[in-house]
């Protein structure tokens, strides 16, 4: 089952890889931000390991017994319960809460854009790696216009993904356009990397008649079927355990595909994460769980979201394979999904990834970071840990990548996004009509009621309702 993988992956169980571990730092060094409080974790060793737990032997579980350290009675006598036997022990131990050491931070690339030395990664070829970059670009370029155009009240909201590029776009760069994805809402990168393009941006942010949900949705809950791309829906986490469900269909399908899930540190807290966990690993459904571990939901910091290691240990509890990458390392986060790809669709089993980044931009445009978060610590991330600038330096020193391309790159896809929305401003919104139809084949009598009053409503006070919206 697992072993072939075992035997061959080096990213996930080599011990002599990280001889130094790294940690990100504010968690840990740096006393003055809110995200540095450091946990005291109880006694014992940590394994650098983590796996997942079924019953088969292999490396891993060995290395399980040894992490638990429990003495087994001497009879060796054990119970044979429905799962798998369990050996006794006379001691009452019970199991620490966390291990004294944090799971390590796989990375690839440091803040320099250095390989580091012994890594071990997949590959990315110079097309792949230009395109990996210019995605990010974009991403970047795309916050910046739309923010301002939602700051001059032409749109009525929006979400960055500032210092989540590479998350965004090297997830993306592992998948096969095949591979279902189930978004949050901060991962548009990944429409983007499948084809998505400026202008169907731009046009879904404005509602107007091109936009795919035809304006029935606020800006930024993209979706599209063509992209295998599940419409944003707002309430959290609720994309956790349908992506199971997609998954699963896949494997009886046969297809050669895994579902791809998204979600915050926030969305963990959710009954749904934990639904999706368990689900996915009892029906050993072929899906991957991406958390972007961002330091914050909304102004809840992580320390008051939960008191584990984070989230990759949530996994093993629910036996899932998982992994904590270094989010803003675009290589590393590529070489993690690709293999959790290859761990999804081979084994058909699920794989948790979390991803260890930092929302810069405030949570939306209703959202004010400074009112509950350290100027500095916000500063220290966009400009000392920043994922496109070390992704740049790395496409630079393999001579990918020149000033005059950056230049270019730059200038082009403004002009396209300015473009792009003096085209959306213009177009019509959808008629009333599109707020009651697709859904039925015949309107029900109460939405037919619903329809009757809001035109009689609009009739009344035609102040009140937008001019622009066809009658
Ligand atoms: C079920 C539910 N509860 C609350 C909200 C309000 N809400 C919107 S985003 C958000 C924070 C989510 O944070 P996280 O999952 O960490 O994602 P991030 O915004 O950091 O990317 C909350 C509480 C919601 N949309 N749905
Ligand atoms: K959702």
């Amino acid at each position: 089952m697992a072993s072939w993988f075992l035997q061959r992956s080096r990213i996930f169980f080599s011990t002599h890889q990280h001889s130094k571990p790294f940690f990100l730092l504010p968690f840990l060094n740096n006393t003055s931000s809110s995200f540095s409080r450091p946990r005291t974790l109880p006694h014992k060793n940590s394994p650098t390991l983590f796996s997942f737990s079924r019953h088969e032997s292999t490396k891993a579980d060995a290395q399980l017994e040894l992490e638990h350290d429990f003495t087994q009675d001497h009879t060796n006598q054990e119970i044979d319960f429905p799962g798998g036997k369990v050996g006794f022990t006379s001691e009452m131990r019970f199991i620490s809460m966390s291990a004294s050491k944090r799971v390590p931070c796989y990375r690839v690339l440091d803040d320099n854009g250095e390989l580091v030395k012994d890594s071990n990664y997949v590959q990315v070829s110079k097309e792949m790696g230009v395109k990996m970059y210019s995605d990010m670009v974009t991403l970047q370029t795309m916050d910046n216009i739309f923010h301002e155009v939602q700051r001059q009240g032409r749109i009525s909201f929006y979400v960055t993904q500032m210092g989540e590029e590479a998350v965004n776009i090297a997830s993306a760069a592992a998948l096969a356009p095949d591979d279902i994805i189930l978004p949050q809402y901060r991962e548009p990168g990944v429409l983007l990397w499948r084809g998505f393009t400026l202008q169907q941006f731009v046009h879904q942010c404005f509602g107007n008649t091109h936009d795919l949900g035809k304006g029935r949705q606020m800006p930024i809950h993209y979706g599209s079927n063509q992209h295998n791309y599940f419409t944003i829906s707002s309430p959290i986490a609720t994309q956790l355990p349908q992506a199971v469900g997609a998954a699963y269909s896949l494997k009886m399908d046969g297809k050669s595909a895994c579902a791809v899930t998204y979600c915050g540190d926030g969305g963990t807290s959710e009954g749904d994460f934990h639904a999706g966990m368990n689900f996915a690993a009892v029906m050993d459904a072929p899906v991957i769980f991406i958390c972007r571990n961002n330091g914050w939901a909304i102004s809840t910091p992580v320390e008051e979201q939960f008191r584990s290691d984070g989230v990759v240990v949530k996994g093993k509890a629910y036996g899932i394979w998982g992994i904590r990458v270094d989010g803003n390392d675009a290589l590393a986060v590529y070489s993690a999904v690709h293999t959790a790809r290859e761990i999804a669709i081979r084994e058909k089993r699920p794989v948790l990834i979390e991803a260890l980044t930092y929302r810069v931009g405030h949570h939306s445009t209703s959202d004010d970071s400074t009112k509950y978060r350290a100027i500095d610590e916000i500063e220290y991330w966009k400009m000392r840990r920043n994922p496109v600038s070390r992704f740049k330096r790395w496409v630079e020193k393999n001579g990918w990548w020149s000033d005059k391309e950056e230049l270019e790159l730059r200038s082009s896809i403004r002009k396209q996004l300015l473009h792009a929305i003096e085209v959306a401003e213009k177009a019509q919104k959808p008629p009333l009509e599109d707020m009651f139809n697709d859904v039925y084949d015949k309107l029900p009598p109460n939405l037919e009621e619903q329809e009757r009053l809001l035109r009689k409503s609009i009739k009344k006070h035609p102040k009140d309702y937008p001019s622009d919206v066809p009658l």
